[in-house]
């Protein structure tokens, strides 16, 4: 028997008013408490549910290589090691990432059925949308992209600013399912000044939408080697277009 897929609510409450002020003034802003608490608890049992995670990171050319279980059997361990420890040195050089990753929107289009994707849709709702477009002051934001992404420890994002070649993006947003998360076991999302200053660090937490401005440098801190607990959010951005992926 399939579980059926529940609604994911906005909570009722929240007046996307009241975050503008902030984002105009400081590109970046947070909404604690975003999703009804009965339907965060939800959206967080369905992320900690997911099985096909992939992992994701950059090739030598800067396309994302997605390595799927069915990659890791077919290409065995050692080739997958060798093309990860690729992406680290690169990572030590400049633009890098290793992490998991679930393909929301790809996977919707093959089968929009299964209970995750009560996230999907919610992300892609007019409603999300639009309290995006409130906040970030803007009259219309046409679509998503969104991937849901699960840091383990070691897991990293380097310094980049989100520029995209073929989408506008109006701003990035991350939804995060993270629990029990403690200060020092990284995996902050850190902006970053021109010298390469941390002007502001925020910790991973438990449905907190995070709007922010792009281009804007910013990287997330690798995850501890101790931390005991995933890093789960939903992250992409707003875009101006429909978001077919
Ligand atoms: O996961 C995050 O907090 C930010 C992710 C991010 O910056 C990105 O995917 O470009
Ligand atoms: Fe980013």
């Amino acid at each position: 028997m399939t579980a059926a897929k529940p609604t994911l609510r906005i909570r009722a409450d929240l007046d996307p008013a009241t975050f503008a002020d902030t984002f105009a003034r400081e590109g970046v802003v947070q909404i604690p408490v975003f999703l009804e608490p009965v339907d965060a608890a939800a959206a967080g049992d369905l992320l900690e549910g997911v099985s096909s995670w992939a992992i994701v990171a950059p090739d030598e050319k800067n396309e994302t290589l997605v390595i799927t279980n069915e990659a890791i059997r077919k290409f065995g361990d050692a080739a997958v090691r060798q093309f990860l420890q690729g992406a680290l040195k690169r990572a030590s050089r400049g633009f890098s990432f290793i992490h998991l990753s679930y393909p929301m929107q790809d996977e919707y289009a093959r089968d929009p059925s299964p209970p995750i994707h009560a996230l999907t849709e919610l992300v892609q709702s007019r409603a999300f949308l639009d309290f995006g477009a409130q906040v970030i002051g803007t009259p219309h934001v046409a679509g998503v992209r969104a991937q849901a992404s699960n840091y383990r420890p070691g897991d990293f994002l380097t310094l980049h600013d989100d520029k995209h070649g073929r989408d506008t993006r109006l701003a990035a947003f991350t939804l995060g399912f993270t629990q029990g998360w403690r200060p020092d076991w990284g995996g902050q999302l850190l902006f970053h000044d021109a010298d390469g200053q941390i002007e502001r660090g925020l910790m991973p937490g438990f449905n907190v939408l995070t709007l922010f401005r792009v281009p804007r440098p910013h990287s997330v801190a690798p995850v501890a080697a101790y931390a005991a607990a995933k890093r789960l959010s939903v992250t992409g951005w707003l875009i101006d277009e429909p978001g077919a992926p």
